[in-house]
This record gives structure tokens, C-alpha cells and sequence, in this order.
């Protein structure tokens, strides 16, 4: 847990009613490889341990390049306030579940990366999900890794002795524009790469549910193969927050095996307008209070549809960052000064969120839990809830 002082801090656990596992996943040497971390539901275990929730301090180094603070300064504050808290998960457990799980694919923030939404994905995964949250290397990310051969010259200058395998791990951290570069034509170009990844990650769990074998380059202690025959490949979702939202709409557009998709806060800018008439799945938009503007809303409104189920609700009193972990783990008056909090308790927005999500996901993927409880919440009915949106749009935009 956190240092002593705050150790009422912390990322929530899950829910439900599996015990949490997770693991890393990457294929193959290159960039355009995918890499994810899977969340799914485990054997009861006190040996594993939970892992670190940021796993090493370059993502540090990211996130203050994405934040334009000073690296040195900004890695010992981060290590100091983040450094030790461990996400509601064991590390390498032994995936357990007496059914066909679904799937959900999610996509992290623009200058976020795979680990930083643990609070929604490892609450999914204790309800019975397996969940991919995939790293994107579109350089939208604090910071990814990914490995690469050895040049000849790398090989020859290196000491004999200390030639490992012949891989190098590369760091990519995020990409800031350029002074008087324009927006649409870099994040449009990157929602499709993360799209493309989204499905790459997808199209990597449908073989490892089939028995194909495939490599991971990360030496984790998973059996990857125990996870085979163990998804129901007709049963997946996609779910993303902000860009990762604008993701999840490109990524139902060009792979219909995502069956439905959840955008919480979603930035609708990255989007080609001639891509709203060709989605064809549901889509629920969970909104914070604070992010969402007139223009973005309209966007979300071209989506509405008399025969497609298009759903919005905003929950009151949060904030953009109300969806990542980082909103768990400040004390409050710090959280609300960086805007991590919001008015409402983190807890309480997070859950919200997430009983919303499995109601919808129940509703479109056609489980047979008892998620429908939750039915009320898709329809903003509940007193922290708004039906659809808390912006004023004129009529003449949508
Ligand atoms: C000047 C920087 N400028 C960059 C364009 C704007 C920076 N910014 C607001 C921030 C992220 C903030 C943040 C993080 C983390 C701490 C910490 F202290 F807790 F670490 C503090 C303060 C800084 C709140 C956003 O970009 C908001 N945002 C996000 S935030 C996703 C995220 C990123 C890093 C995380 F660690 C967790 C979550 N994802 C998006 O997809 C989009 C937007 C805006 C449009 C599309």
C-alpha cells in the first residue's frame, strides 16, 4: 500500500466475485508488435504478490515530458507520492473460471499508458471478463517499450561475455506537437494506429483461445496456454477513456467482432467525420462533468440512432481523471488542486461507472449475469447520475 501517512489511499479492489490476476503480454521484436496487460479472473493465491502499478520509473520520465515538468524533479516527486502502490491484482496467478469468459479489449489517455486504469479493468475481470489493456506505440503514450535485433555493430562492440539474446528494449515516450502543428492530422492518424493495435491484441487472444502458439518476448511466469479455449469469442467489447474512446468508435468500425463499445469521457476530436454513418455497434458514452464541451457533445450526437442503442449519462461531480487510478491515490485537497478528484468520492464515481458498464455490456453482449441490475444507470437514474449530458448544445449543431 501506499506510504504509512496515507495508507487509506490506494486503488479500490474489485468488486466481484473472482480474485483478479494479471500478466504482461508482447509479441514479437518490433514495434509494431502489440503489447498488453490481461486482468482476468485467478485461483485464490497468497504467494503471488501484486505487482507494482507503474513498473519502471522511464514511465515516470513519460509522464513529465507529457506534462512539460523537469524530469529529475518530477521522477523523485512521482516515486515519492506513486512509487509504492500496487494495483488490486496478483501478479502471474493462475487463471481460474468455470465458464467462457468475454473479452474486452480497453484503450488507455492520450499520455497515459496499459497499467494506469486498473480500477475498470481489474473490476471487469473480477466479474468474470478477460481484459486486454493494451499499450499503444502511436506516441501517444508517456512512455511504451518495445525490442529490436541487435545491429551488427551493437553485436560486435558489446563484450563477449555479456551478449544476452540479441535484443535491445527501446523506449518511445509521447509526442508533443510540434510549435503551429496542427491537431486533427496527427491524432487522426494515430486513433487508426490504435485502432489497429486494438486488434492486433484481439486478433493475438482469439489465437492463444484457439491453442496457436504464440511467443511472448516478456519472460513472465503465465501459462499462456491455460487461457486456451477459455474466451467466448462472441462475447467481446471494446472500452477506452478519452482518445481511448475516439479508439474504441474507430476500432468498431473496422473490426465488427467488437460487439458493442463503452467510451468513458471520450475526445471525439481525433475522428473523421465520414466515420459516424458507418458505425453500425451500441455504444454507451459515460461522461465526467467537468471535461465535456458543446462541440465534442455534438459529435457524440451524430451517433444517435432510432435503431442502434446509443446511450450517454454524465455522472456529477467528477472530472477527466476521475476514470484513471490516479484519482485514488492523492489526498483530497492535493487531488482536487490537479484536478485527479473531483467532488463526488473517487470510489463511489469509479463504481458508478463501472455497475453502468456491466448493465450495458450485459445488455449487448447477451450474458447471463445479473448485471441487469444496473439497468436504472444506463438511464441516468440515480442522484449522482444525469441522463445524457449536463452541456447545453444547440440544436442547429448536432
Ligand atoms: C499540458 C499537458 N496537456 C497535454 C496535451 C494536457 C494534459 N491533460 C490534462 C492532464 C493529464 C493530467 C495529469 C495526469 C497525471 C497527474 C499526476 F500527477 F497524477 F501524475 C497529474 C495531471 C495532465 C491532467 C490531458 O491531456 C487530458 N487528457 C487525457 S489525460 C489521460 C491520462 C494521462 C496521464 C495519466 F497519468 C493519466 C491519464 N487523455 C486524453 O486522451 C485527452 C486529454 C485531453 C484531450 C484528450
Amino acid at each position: 500500500m501506499g506510504n504509512t501517512c496515507s495508507n487509506h489511499l490506494g486503488i479500490p479492489p474489485a468488486k466481484g466475485p473472482n480474485a483478479v490476476g494479471c500478466t504482461d503480454f508482447m509479441m514479437d521484436h518490433t514495434v509494431k508488435g502489440t503489447f498488453f496487460r490481461i486482468y482476468y479472473p485467478c485461483q485464490e493465491t497468497e504467494k503471488a504478490e501484486r505487482p507494482d502499478w507503474v513498473p519502471c520509473k522511464e514511465y515516470f520520465n513519460g509522464l513529465a515530458d507529457f506534462m512539460k515538468i523537469n524530469r529529475t524533479l518530477s521522477e523523485r516527486i512521482f516515486n515519492y507520492l506513486f512509487g509504492s502502490f500496487k494495483i488490486p491484482a496478483f501478479l502471474d496467478a493462475p487463471f481460474k473460471s468455470n465458464e467462457k469468459c468475454p473479452v474486452v479489449i480497453f484503450s488507455h489517455g492520450l499520455g497515459a499508458f496499459r497499467t494506469l486504469y486498473s480500477a475498470v479493468c481489474a473490476e471487469l475481470a473480477s466479474q468474470g471478463f478477460i481484459v486486454a489493456s493494451v499499450e499503444h506505440r502511436d506516441q501517444s503514450a508517456s512512455a511504451t517499450y518495445y525490442f529490436r535485433e541487435k545491429t551488427e555493430s551493437e553485436r560486435a562492440s558489446e563484450t563477449s561475455a555479456s551478449a544476452q539474446d540479441n535484443l535491445v528494449q527501446e523506449w518511445m515516450y509521447y509526442r508533443s506537437l510540434k510549435h503551429g502543428e496542427s491537431e486533427f492530422p496527427v491524432r487522426n492518424k494515430q486513433v487508426k494506429q490504435r485502432a489497429d493495435e486494438c486488434i492486433l491484441a484481439l486478433d493475438t487472444l482469439i489465437k492463444i483461445n484457439s491453442g496457436i502458439p504464440v511467443q511472448n518476448v516478456l519472460k513472465t511466469q503465465f501459462d499462456w496456454t491455460t487461457l486456451e479455449n477459455s474466451m467466448d469469442m462472441c462475447r467481446i467489447a471494446a472500452v477506452g477513456h478519452s482518445f481511448g474512446g475516439a479508439t474504441v468508435i474507430e476500432a468498431l468500425c473496422k473490426e465488427v467482432k467488437f460487439k458493442c463499445g463503452i467510451a468513458l469521457d471520450a475526445w471525439m476530436t481525433p475522428l473523421d467525420d465520414e466515420l459516424y454513418h458507418r458505425v453500425k455497434q451500441p455504444i454507451f458514452f459515460i461522461n465526467s462533468e467537468k471535461f465535456q464541451w458543446a462541440g465534442n457533445i455534438s459529435r457524440m450526437r451524430k451517433l444517435d440512432s432510432a435503431v442502434i442503442q446509443r446511450k450517454m449519462i454524465t455522472i456529477r461531480g467528477t472530472v477527466h481523471q476521475s476514470f484513471p487510478d490516479f484519482t485514488f491515490l492523492t489526498g483530497n485537497w492535493i487531488g482536487k488542486l490537479m484536478k485527479l478528484k473531483g467532488e463526488l468520492d473517487p470510489e463511489l464515481a469509479i463504481d458508478l461507472s463501472n455497475k453502468a458498464t456491466l448493465a450495458f455490456l450485459q445488455r449487448h453482449l447477451g450474458l447471463e449475469k445479473n448485471f441487469n441490475r444496473w439497468d436504472p444507470l444506463i438511464d441516468g437514474q440515480d442522484e449522482n447520475l444525469i441522463q445524457g449530458t449536463n452541456v447545453t448544445v444547440l440544436q442547429s449543431a448536432i
